[in-house]
């Protein structure tokens, strides 16, 4: 299976530190994304709702309305400042993630926007698995109280480098998505996310290295930096796993840009030694990528 990744690049996560006023958040995610691509990123991930702090109380304020597709700049700054700065610096740009609301229907949803070089919207991804958890005395969460679950599997065919798959946080947990992403011959998997400091000890290295070890791929999570004020603490850690599921570069928990070498060698290297990809027993279990999987939003027409 050689030959899935086009051409090595250099990936950058931000691990943003937002707070509560979404201009400034927007003005900093800006500037940022400048800063790594003059380091030479090719490729930038911000983490999962960059534009605003992460709570259910939050979605409604800082929700923007994206269709129809291009939308006006009032009704989503995020989505206008994504495709200029993605523009200006000649980047692919995996915006996190911002909340969304659709008027039409009056429903929320936690979703990702990629632009390319061009400030083109490439794809969305609305976060299919709702994080909706209950760990007496440590973490209750409910998305489910406010946004509606995305529907549909999301990989993006990006003109200069190949497939990337796209999901958000609570998704990771899910292998079939990566594992459908990678049949598919998805270089990568990358995951804007904010675990938090109960689930985050637990897991978050755990699943990233879990689905680059299963799919032997990489594997990129973006996380928002700590912040001990907030209602919720991210976990902060954001890190890049290779396809043999060592990290490559992992951040600590205040704001960073973490910087990986990704090199489409390692893809080849790892499965030519450990043979998984020709080893498989579809005759003894059924292929989940070849099943009945949606790759379009049946509500908005939107594609990856
Ligand atoms: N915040 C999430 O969506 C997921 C998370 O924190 C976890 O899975 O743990």
């Amino acid at each position: 299976m050689a030959g899935l990744l086009k051409k090595p690049f250099k990936l950058a996560l931000i691990q943003l530190a937002s707070g509560g006023d979404k201009a400034a958040n927007l003005a900093h995610a800006r500037s940022k994304v400048v800063e790594a691509a003059k380091a030479g990123a090719s490729m930038i991930v911000l983490p999962e709702c960059f534009n605003s702090p992460y709570g259910c109380q939050y979605f409604p304020k800082y929700a923007e309305t994206i269709l129809p597709s291009p939308p006006s700049k009032e009704k989503s700054p995020s989505w206008h400042m994504l495709s200029s700065v993605a523009a200006e610096t000649k980047t692919y740009l995996v915006g996190g993630s911002i909340p969304e609301y659709v008027p039409e229907t009056k429903e929320y949803f936690n979703t990702s926007l990629v632009f390319g070089p061009s400030g083109k919207l490439l794809a969305t991804h609305r976060k299919v698995h709702l994080f909706d958890i209950d760990i007496p005395g440590k973490i209750k969460f409910k998305e489910s109280d406010v946004l509606s679950p995305g529907n549909k599997v999301t990989i993006i065919d990006l003109p200069d480098y190949g497939k990337i798959g796209l999901a958000i946080c609570y998704d990771v947990r899910f292998p079939e998505l990566a594992m459908i992403a990678a049949r598919k011959d998805a270089f990568m998997f990358v995951y804007p996310g904010a675990f938090n400091t109960t689930t985050g000890p637990m897991h978050w290295s755990l699943q990233a290295r879990a689905r680059a070890m299963d799919n032997q791929i990489f594997v990129a999570m973006c996380s928002p930096a700590r912040d001990m004020e907030a209602s919720y603490h991210a976990y902060g850690h954001s890190m890049v796993v290779n396809p043999n599921a060592e990290v490559l570069t992992e951040a600590e928990e205040h704001e960073d840009i973490v910087y990986a070498e990704i090199d489409g060698s390692k893809i080849e290297e790892t499965r030519k030694g450990i043979p998984i990809y020709t080893q498989r027993r579809f005759d003894v279990y059924p292929d989940v990528s070849t099943g009945k999987v949606r790759f379009e939003d049946e509500s908005s027409g939107v594609q990856s």
